[in-house]
């Protein structure tokens, strides 16, 4: 197989699936048994570091020159005070480093149990995210852990990476260990990667890499589907100091939206659209001069395009990655099929008419 991207892809979504299996593993071992609750937040930092280490790891085995645009840093795990924390990230992200191969995996890419990794190359391996972005050549951008609050509830949170080729988003994997593999079944099996490349459509794939010897064998491809106004519905942020909901239900009454919204954390909410489970992603900012960061938009922009949909800002211009570490001046997200896309970014228009009025009144 040779398309664009293909060795990025495979190493992306093994990287992914990694963390992913880590990421569940802090939850069951350190949050459900209420570790969290005598060390504060530490059992998501844990996670979000030690994910953070494991995907920089592979990259900087198979991609040596590519710099990263991470959430995360080390500093507070170089520090004196950071020293138990530190050692919980090394021991978790060399157990999951040195885990046997999977298939589709290969050793040089600093995996299976022959490989050693030091605290320091692990805490070098965090700080690769340090870089600042920009306009031109490639670049991964990563989130280890996107919805923080969602993972600590138990609900939905995000593994995101992808890799910017002068500043477009070229490759896009997003892992979603408790989302529910098919849209039909809520309760049924949890857990899925969902894997976009331009030009080469967007997937849904097992979580699990055992259950794909072949990538493509189980992938399912994605298309956004046809809404009809009392079909659409609205995918927004819980977190109501992340996204202006009053606006979003603005949005909805303006469209005729009958159905509620659905309230999802991180980027699962771009998986959830790609397939055709809710009509309209809608993130306006809360007015606090928040920036978007590249990596809380990246793959899931290229995921959505792939799937056959539009994303731009809240006036329909293009979301810029190639800013830095932000999308710079903030002004909303908003993702759905063409058609849809077109009537939310016209009724986005009415709704601050109509919000300018009553203000002014
Ligand atoms: N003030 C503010 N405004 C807007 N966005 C913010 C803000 N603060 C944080 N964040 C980012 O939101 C990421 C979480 O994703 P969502 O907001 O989509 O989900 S939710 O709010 O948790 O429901 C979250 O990502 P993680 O930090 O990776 O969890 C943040 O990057
Ligand atoms: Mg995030
Ligand atoms: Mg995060
Ligand atoms: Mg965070």
């Amino acid at each position: 197989m040779s398309h664009a991207y293909y060795a990025e892809k495979q190493v992306a979504v093994a990287a992914v699936r990694r963390a992913c299996a880590l990421t569940s593993s802090v939850f069951n071992k350190l949050v459900r048994n209420e570790t969290l609750t005598k060390d504060d937040k530490s059992p998501v930092t844990v996670g979000d570091f030690a994910a953070q280490a494991v995907v920089s790891t592979i990259l900087s085995r198979t991609f040596p020159h590519d710099p990263i645009v991470g959430e995360e840093d080390a500093s507070d795990l170089r520090a004196d005070t950071g020293a138990s924390l530190r050692e919980r990230v090394v021991a978790l992200a060399t157990e999951s480093l040195t885990a046997p191969l999977q298939p589709g995996e290969e050793e040089s890419w600093g995996l299976g149990p022959s490989h050693k990794h030091t605290t320091e190359e692990l805490l070098a391996a965090i700080d690769r995210g340090n870089y600042e972005g920009g306009r031109t050549g490639r670049m991964w951008t990563l989130d280890p852990i996107d919805g923080t609050k969602g993972f600590l509830r138990g609900e939905q949170y995000a593994v995101c990476l992808a890799l910017v080729v002068d500043a477009r988003v070229e490759l896009g994997v997003i892992g979603c260990p408790n989302l529910p593999r098919d849209p039909a079944s809520p309760s049924g099996p949890r857990g899925a990667v969902f894997v976009a490349t331009r030009g080469y459509g967007a997937f849904q794939l097992p979580l699990a890499p055992a259950e794909s010897l072949q990538p493509e064998e189980k992938a399912t491809r994605l298309r956004i589907p046809a809404f009809a106004m009392d079909t659409l519905n609205l995918l927004e942020s819980v977190e109501k100091a992340h996204a202006k909901l009053s606006f979003n239900e603005r949005v909805a009454r303006l469209l005729g939206v009958i159905r509620p919204p659905t309230r999802m954390d991180s980027q699962a909410k771009y998986a959830a659209l790609a397939r055709g489970d809710g009509g309209v992603y809608l993130r306006m900012p809360v007015g606090t001069g928040y920036k978007e960061k590249i990596w809380d938009h990246a793959p899931g922009s290229v995921l959505v395009e792939e799937a056959g949909g539009v994303i731009s800002d809240s006036r329909g211009q293009p979301l810029d990655f190639g800013l830095g570490r932000t999308l710079g001046e903030n002004f909303g997200v908003v993702a759905a099929g063409k058609a849809v896309h077109t009537k939310v970014i016209e009724a986005i228009q009415r709704a601050k008419e109509e919000e300018e009025k009553e203000e002014g009144q």
